[in-house]
């Protein structure tokens, strides 16, 4: 049976890699034929995937990529936008698989996670969908956390308030924020090899170096290590920013929820992690139910969810970005019941934004269609 040919956009910056390392892993490779693009670099050489390939060819070519039965592209909200249209009015009926957010709350396209929403993406494919892309990393995140309370429909509403790493700014980011934990330890070095030395006097040094001209600051605007970003992404009339409005509307697109919606709504906050989102939940429940259940619901959704019992050294031994970065590992913990009443309950989750929270989805939506 001949492969499906499918074209690789973006494949070789910091999703598009991660997400190359999964399909090496995962051998999706030996299920395609593969055809790679760029927008600068047409001519030469794609990546090493452990077979022949085509060289390069031009991301801007529609010709090209006509040709094409799957694109998936991690080259940008930009690209996107601008040869998507193009491609559809050219007669293109492939398959675009996209994990830029530009197109996810077009009607034309569903929010792809299929371990929460295989259903809708079923259900999309009977009735001829070709658009799909994968969510926000918190959103992505928080369901594969939570899909066990969603799942029974037991939420009423939920807030999240988010601790998101510098990775979700893109790699100059991740670099910045090392960049500048560097110099915060070189402006107080020598102090720091003194135990003598007063505390007081590093923390001033430090303070003062922060708010410094010195501080590499080009990516994020202002200081990140030692301190950090309560808004992320652009401002809109309402107060919320893009990134706290994606939280409700992208739940309920991926959830199919198209009637009455449930509310999700919270403050995104940057901190100084380099790859993983965490976030913190207070959810009302639509009725009592007992922690132990909760968790086992949660337990029960996926294979990726580790549900972490609340106690203090576990929740420091599992429930962190050091432990779960580079994994598709989604611990969730701090279960309790909260003093507002039986109904409410806390919970806190970490899970690798470039991996569920980008990468993973838009591959097994491959896999998904190459079964179908
Ligand atoms: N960062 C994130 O957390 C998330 C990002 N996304 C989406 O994915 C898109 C891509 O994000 P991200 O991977 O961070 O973007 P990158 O900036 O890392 O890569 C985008 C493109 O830049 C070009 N490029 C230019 N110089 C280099 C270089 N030195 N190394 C690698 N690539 C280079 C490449 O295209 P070419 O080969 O054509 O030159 C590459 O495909 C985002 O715009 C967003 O829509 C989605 C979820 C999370
Ligand atoms: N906005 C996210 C990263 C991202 O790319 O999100 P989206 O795919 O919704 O644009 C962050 O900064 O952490």
């Amino acid at each position: 049976m001949s492969k499906q040919t499918v074209g690789l956009v973006g494949w070789r910056g910091m999703v598009g890699s991660v997400l190359m390392q999964r399909m090496r892993e995962e051998n999706d490779f030996d299920h395609i034929d593969p055809v790679f693009f760029s927008t600068s670099q047409t001519g030469q050489k794609g990546p090493e995937i452990g077979k022949d390939i085509p060289l390069l060819q031009d991301a801007n070519d529609i010709e090209s990529l006509k040709k094409m039965e799957i694109i998936i592209t991690c080259q940008g909200g930009d690209y996107t936008k601008a040869i998507y249209p193009k491609l559809r009015e050219a007669g293109w009926k492939g398959y675009w698989i996209d994990a830029a957010s530009s197109l996810r709350m077009e009607d034309e396209s569903i929010i792809i996670l299929d371990p929460v929403n295989q259903n809708v993406i079923k259900q999309g494919l009977k009735d001829g969908v070709k658009t799909f892309a994968g969510g926000n990393c918190t959103v992505s995140l928080m369901l594969m956390a939570l899909g066990g309370l969603f799942e029974k429909g037991y939420i009423e509403w939920m807030t999240s308030m988010t601790y998101q790493a510098a990775s979700g700014g893109g790699a100059r980011h991740m670099r910045e924020l090392i960049n500048q934990m560097g110099l915060l330890n070189q402006t107080v070095a020598s102090e720091l090899a003194d135990p003598a030395s007063a505390i007081l006097d590093i923390d001033r040094k430090v303070a003062e170096k922060m708010r410094s001209a010195d501080m590499p600051v080009d990516q994020f605007g202002v200081p990140l290590a030692g301190s950090l970003i309560p808004y992320i992404d652009s401002q809109l009339d309402n107060g919320q920013s893009r990134e706290e409005w994606k939280a409700q509307a992208e739940t309920n697109k991926i959830l199919g929820n198209f009637g009455s919606q449930i509310p999700v709504d919270g403050l995104c906050v940057r901190i100084g992690a380099m790859r993983c989102h965490s976030q913190a939940f207070t959810i009302k429940l639509n009725q009592d139910i007992p922690v132990t259940d909760i968790e086992g619901l949660l337990a029960q959704h996926n294979d990726w969810v580790d549900v972490v019992p609340n106690d203090k050294q576990a929740s420091m031994e599992r429930l962190t970005p050091t432990v779960a970065t580079g994994t598709l590992s989604v611990p969730v913990g701090r279960i309790r019941k909260l003093n507002m009443g039986p109904e409410y309950i806390s919970a806190f989750s970490v899970g690798d934004q470039l991996l569920w929270g980008a990468a993973e989805p838009l591959r097994r939506m491959l896999r998904i269609l190459l079964e179908d």
